[in-house]
């Protein structure tokens, strides 16, 4: 059961110089939640995301990791949250395996056992024996991922952890993030510009704009979202279907082959099915249309929150 808070955000303000990076962020993530934040470039993630790992210090407010403010016991926080930010660091002459093996001796949570464990869990098998210095983008994110979860922390800050990377190194990524949350009990909170990503991986959703958190919502429960009006409806004959919607000035758009959305508004499903049989409309099923991440985001983005 998820109930236990491990990040807490209390009232977060940040300025760098005279503009403000961060407009009082409040915002708290669970044990075992895996949380994302969206927003547009330069919205505040990356800076929200340095805040929490203690890489920036200077801001009002208070973060807290399992009770204990970030900022007073630095060393004994760094071990409760690991992190991916940037270019993740190594040492270049070194095998990703030494480089693992360096991290954990120093850390003083993980053993040789673990590794092993974390190699296999992120298919990294292949190339961990390689020098640092010739790994590939998805292979440095991968033994970031590794290295950060080394310390055995409570919490994960992953700021664009798949960004640039192929879709089998995604799946891995998503897979290892998955397995972190529900067997490990491990938070996470994670920063992306793929919407479907952060769908996927994701209990409850940031939406962040100019600093401020606009909105939080929860993918899952937008599965059976009651108000949406937006119905797919499966058909062998998508022009008919096109036709009778346009004429009752129903807005409509294609939905891959055989389908069509239209969003009814006014009228009830009930409505538009004894209107389709009496015109002889065959439909071969109909459902709601789950909400999207991306719908939202561009009716967040869209809307004016600018005093
Ligand atoms: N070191 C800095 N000095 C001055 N301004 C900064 C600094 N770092 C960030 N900013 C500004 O703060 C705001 C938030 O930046 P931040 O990098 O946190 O956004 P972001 O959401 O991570 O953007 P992106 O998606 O492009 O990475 C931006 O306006 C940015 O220009």
């Amino acid at each position: 059961m998820i109930d236990k808070e491990v990040l807490r955000i209390n009232n977060v303000t940040k300025l760098y110089g005279n503009q403000k990076a961060l407009d009082n962020v409040t915002i708290s993530v669970k044990e075992g939640e895996v949380a994302g934040l969206i927003g547009p470039n330069g919205a505040g993630k990356s800076t929200l995301m340095k805040i929490i790992v203690g890489l920036i210090r200077n801001y009002e407010g208070n973060v807290f990791i399992e009770g204990e403010n970030v900022l007073s016991e630095t060393n004994k926080n760094k071990k409760r949250a690991g992190c991916v930010i940037e270019n993740p660091g190594f040492y270049p002459e070194l095998s990703g395996y030494d480089n693992l093996l360096y991290f954990s001796k120093i850390s003083g949570c993980s053993g040789k056992e673990d590794i092993d464990n974390i190699i296999n869990l992120l298919g990294i098998k292949d190339f961990v024996h390689k020098k640092a210095r010739k790994y590939s983008l998805g292979m440095k994110q991968r033994l970031g991922l590794a290295q950060a979860v080394l310390g055995n922390p409570k919490l994960l800050v992953l700021d664009e952890p798949t960004n640039g990377l192929d879709p089998n190194v995604i799946l891995n990524i998503r897979e290892f993030i998955k397995y972190l949350s529900e067997e490990k009990r491990i938070s996470v909170i994670i920063s992306s510009h793929i919407l479907t990503e952060i769908e996927l991986m994701c209990k409850k959703v940031f939406f962040i704009k100019n600093g401020i958190i606009v909105d939080e919502v929860r993918p899952a429960d937008n599965l059976q979202n009651p108000e949406g009006s937006c119905f797919v409806f499966e058909t062998d004959n998508i022009r008919e279907l096109k036709d009778f919607f346009k004429a009752k000035n129903i807005y409509t758009s294609i939905h891959g082959k055989g389908k069509v959305i239209a969003d009814l508004k006014e009228y009830s499903i009930r409505e538009i099915l004894s209107m389709l049989l009496e015109n002889n409309i065959n439909i071969l099923g109909t459902y709601r249309q789950k909400a999207s991440l991306e719908k939202r985001f561009i009716e967040i983005m869209e809307e004016n929150i600018i005093e």
